[in-house]
């Protein structure tokens, strides 16, 4: 791996700001995804690591908290600065153990870097209030302040975004963070801890430590120095999680599984709905919690969506990330291949018809796309998060059985609808049980907006205000005797 800054290889922890090297030799490899190849190790701790970073962090929080809200912003423009001077190093590295294309890998730097920007500016606008008072005497104040502590827990698939869309607004509101990464993408987060540190963030205030996720997850979750716990992830982690916060009422920011409806009316412009699947879907491999899982595509527009959709997926390259050209990298593991797979066996034993799709290569973890016809509503797609370059095609005729359909699901992340008709949008806006709907869009992400679902998807919002706020306590004071 060629960087131009070789120190932004870390194959260490960053404990209460100390690079800690691996316990008794003990270290978890990190893989190539493209070629299976061992890249680098990082340490395996557990427990006791956590805890102490925990501790200093609960030392160093109030003196992060206790500075000007400016000089906190300034901090956090200088570690935005450092993410976007080392893209190529940061990106690079991200290829190397996620698997997307390069091009991908520098777009979701620059997506991570926008959070840590957009916070730096919303640190000075956490405004509190003057209520006008019920007693002559007395004036009503309500003030916000840093929850604390918080401990973050992290997936693979956006290795870099969804570290600064928690660690952006939690520094800016005055918090500390104990961050825990994915096993398989480790070094993005100690590559942005390394950035962090040169920034100023304080020794201690952030803590990213790699090892047993049930130890260290555990430490995270029973300390009652921890105020907070911001968990992206699997909705099954999400749930346990949240059963081990309960003994010490946490606060729960949950960002979890998505099982995306994307629906084409009789109405929409076709051209632009095979633009906005392109992305919905193949995104990150499909590999992203608001891909388009099921394609909901009225009977009259069916064919023509279906042949044009075909024709856009047989121009896509799947390939080695660092390969010119590719659009799809790797999955991310062997059990990520096994799942794809079986819901397109499950859809075909089912009745689909595989409209196109060349076959997966054996001993890899490509994954060509895939275009599958005829779905329905019995199929292990229309109930379960694919997560996988599969798109998904359903016929539907009316407007309520599709949103009915589309509701039909625990997850409600993100949603699609596509329609020139007004009236419809806002039916489709109101009436889809998710957090986000993109109408006429497939791309949805950005820093300016409150990201997060709604039943088993999650809690709490990341990005816009909403994504400060959620770091931030209410406090009333009713200053009296006046
Ligand atoms: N809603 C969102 O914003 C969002 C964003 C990205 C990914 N996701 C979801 O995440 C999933 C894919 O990511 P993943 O495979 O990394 O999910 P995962 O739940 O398997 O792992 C997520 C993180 O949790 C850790 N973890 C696993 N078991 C744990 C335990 N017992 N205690 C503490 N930590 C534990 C993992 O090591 C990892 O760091 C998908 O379902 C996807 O939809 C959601
Ligand atoms: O996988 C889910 C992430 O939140 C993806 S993104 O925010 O849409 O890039």
């Amino acid at each position: 791996m060629k960087l131009h800054d070789p120190q932004l290889l870390k194959q260490a922890c960053y404990v209460a700001g100390n690079w800690v090297s691996a316990i008794d030799d003990a270290y978890t490899p990190v893989t190539n995804p493209s070629t299976g190849e061992r890249i680098a190790t990082v340490p395996s701790l557990g427990c006791d690591e956590t805890l102490a970073a925990i501790h200093v962090a609960d030392k160093v929080q109030g003196d992060w908290a206790a500075r000007t809200a400016k000089e906190r912003a300034t901090v956090l423009r200088r570690w935005y600065d450092l993410i976007v001077e080392n893209t190529q190093d940061l990106a690079t590295i991200l290829t190397l153990e996620q698997g997307k294309p390069l091009a991908e890998a520098k777009g979701e730097i620059t997506y991570a870097a926008s959070f840590v920007e957009w916070y730096a500016e919303e640190a000075k606008r956490s405004y509190g209030e003057l209520i006008p008072s019920h007693k002559p005497d007395a004036r009503i104040l309500i003030s916000k302040q840093p929850i604390g502590v918080v401990g973050a827990i992290t997936p693979w698939n956006f290795p870099a975004a969804m570290i600064t869309r928690k660690c952006g607004p939690a520094f800016a509101a005055g918090c500390a963070v104990v961050l825990k990464p994915a096993p398989d993408t480790p070094l993005t987060a100690l590559a942005l801890a390394e950035l962090a540190e040169r920034a100023g963030i304080p020794a201690g205030l952030f803590s990213v430590i790699t090892g047993d996720a049930g130890a260290i997850g555990g430490a995270l979750t029973e300390s009652p120095i921890v105020k907070k716990i911001s968990f992206t992830g699997s909705t099954g982690v999400g749930k346990l999680l949240m059963a081990q916060s309960a003994d010490t009422v946490k606060k729960l920011a949950l960002e979890l599984g998505g099982n995306a409806p994307f629906i084409v009316c009789d109405d929409a412009d076709i051209d632009k709905a095979i633009a906005g699947v392109m992305v919905a879907k193949f995104r990150n491999a499909g590999q992203t919690c608001i891909c388009a899982n099921r394609i909901y595509v009225h009977d009259k527009v069916y064919d023509e969506f279906a042949a044009k959709l075909v024709e856009k997926v047989k121009a896509l390259k799947v390939g080695d990330g660092f390969e010119d050209g590719a659009n799809l990298g790797p999955l991310i593991n062997a059990a990520a291949v096994e799942k794809v797979q079986s819901h397109i066996d499950d859809a075909l034993a089912k009745g689909a018809t595989l409209a196109y799709g060349l076959p997966q290569p054996e001993g890899t973890q490509f994954f060509p796309p895939q275009v599958l016809t005829e779905m329905d509503d019995s199929m292990l797609i229309a109930s379960e998060e694919t997560f996988g370059p599969v798109a998904a095609l359903f016929r539907f005729s009316d407007d309520d059985e599709v949103i009915r359909r589309a509701n039909h699901v625990s997850s409600g992340l993100a949603s699609y609808a596509y329609t020139r008709s007004l009236s419809r949008a806002f039916k489709f806006s109101e009436s889809l049980e998710y957090g986000m709907v993109g109408i006429n869009e497939g791309l949805i992400s950005t820093e300016v907006a409150p990201f997060g679902g709604v039943k088993e998807s999650g809690l709490g919002r990341e990005g816009a205000r909403q994504g400060l706020e959620d770091f931030l306590e209410i406090k009333y004071t009713l200053m009296g005797g006046l």
